[in-house]
């Protein structure tokens, strides 16, 4: 017998992840278009916190229904969708009290790992896009996880740095002298080679993505181009893969129907969302403006993104071509 098509894969043809990815490649391509023409027009000036406050908070609940992603998948029930949702919160607590016990490190080590889970992101969504299999690529995930998030960091180390500084008491919030032009020296001269590489494999849409993300981090002011980024990109190109993963969604999505399909997500999302906005209300009451609400929200996303990369990353685990067609002995014919 031939197995269900997989509700989560994509297609050429217009299964489940067609209409999705359409609209968060160009919900995500508009608003860093839209960002750099404020930029290049009226200029952020003094404002350039909103885009960076903004894309965070709009980028909050992308990871919202990461429990029920793997209940998706493998059709688990109640209770164990419930076991696993202690354990995400578990993994989220034990990084919020590793962060406050060690910010200095604890830091370090989020922004790689927000680096590796942005720019696998990237290559999984286009994979899938583009109806391939999700493949490892290490070295365009490092270029465009680098590109997204460190060229910014780098860019950005002055606006950056009193939030630093309020998350790790005792330090300036500076990068060591030197770091960031390496990273900028390695990171741009990739991202060139990449959109290069790209362009010489016809994958055109990569290509130019690769060249609009390096405009926004290049043109736009740095922390503002992380907020669009991460709020109307990143977290776009996740929901997007996610609808696709919800099976109540598949008749809507192959009917090219986004509608529904959001509403299930909104729903799902809601009480996940207004609890973390309360936490981070709460605790953000005892630190005042714009820094201090970014210093409060930093360690609150970095709890929140180990669990949601690891989620992520079973989700990415290299599989099938997504119009899978399995050999009689199960195996996977590509
Ligand atoms: C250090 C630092 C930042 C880094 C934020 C990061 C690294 C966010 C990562 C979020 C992830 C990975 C969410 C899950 O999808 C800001 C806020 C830009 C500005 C100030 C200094
Ligand atoms: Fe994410």
């Amino acid at each position: 017998m031939r197995p269900l098509p997989d509700p989560g894969t994509a297609d050429r043809t217009g299964t489940p992840f067609a209409a999705p990815a359409r609209a968060a490649t160009t919900v995500s391509l508009v608003a860093a278009a839209a960002v750099v023409l404020v930029e290049v027009t009226a200029g952020w000036g003094d404002r350039a916190w909103l885009p960076l406050v903004g894309g965070l908070l709009l980028g909050l609940p992308h990871g919202a229904v990461d429990h029920l992603v793997p209940a998706y998948r493998l059709r688990w029930g109640p209770a164990r969708l419930a076991a696993f949702a202690l354990g995400y919160a578990a993994v989220a607590t034990v990084t919020w009290v590793l962060f406050t016990a060690a910010p200095g490190p604890a830091l370090a080590v989020f922004v790689l790992l927000s680096a590796w889970h942005f720019g696998t992101g990237e290559t999984a969504f286009a994979d899938l896009r583009a109806g391939r299999p999700v493949r490892r690529a290490a070295l365009p995930a490092a270029v465009l996880g680098g590109l997204a998030l460190l060229v910014p960091l780098v860019r950005g180390a002055e606006e950056a740095a009193p939030v630093v500084a309020a998350v790790v008491p005792g330090s300036d919030g500076t990068l060591p002298p030197g770091v960031g032009t390496v990273l900028l020296a390695v990171v741009l001269p990739a991202a060139a080679a990449l959109a290069l590489a790209l362009l010489l494999e016809t994958r055109w849409t990569e290509a130019a993505e690769v060249g609009a993300l390096a405009v926004l981090v290049l043109v736009a002011p740095p922390l503002a181009a992380f907020g669009v980024y991460f709020g109307c990109w990143h977290a776009v190109r996740h929901t997007a893969r996610v609808l696709a993963e919800d099976p109540a969604n598949v008749a809507d999505l192959a009917a090219g129907r986004l509608g529904p399909p959001l509403r299930r997500f909104a729903v799902a999302a809601a009480l996940p969302t207004v609890a973390v906005l309360a936490v981070l209300a709460l605790l953000w009451s005892a630190a005042g403006g714009w820094r201090g609400l970014v210093a409060t929200d930093l360690p609150l996303l970095a709890a929140l993104t180990v669990p949601h990369a690891l989620v992520v990353a079973w989700l990415d685990r290299p599989g099938p071509a997504p119009a899978r067609v399995r050999a009689p002995s199960g195996r996977v014919a590509r």
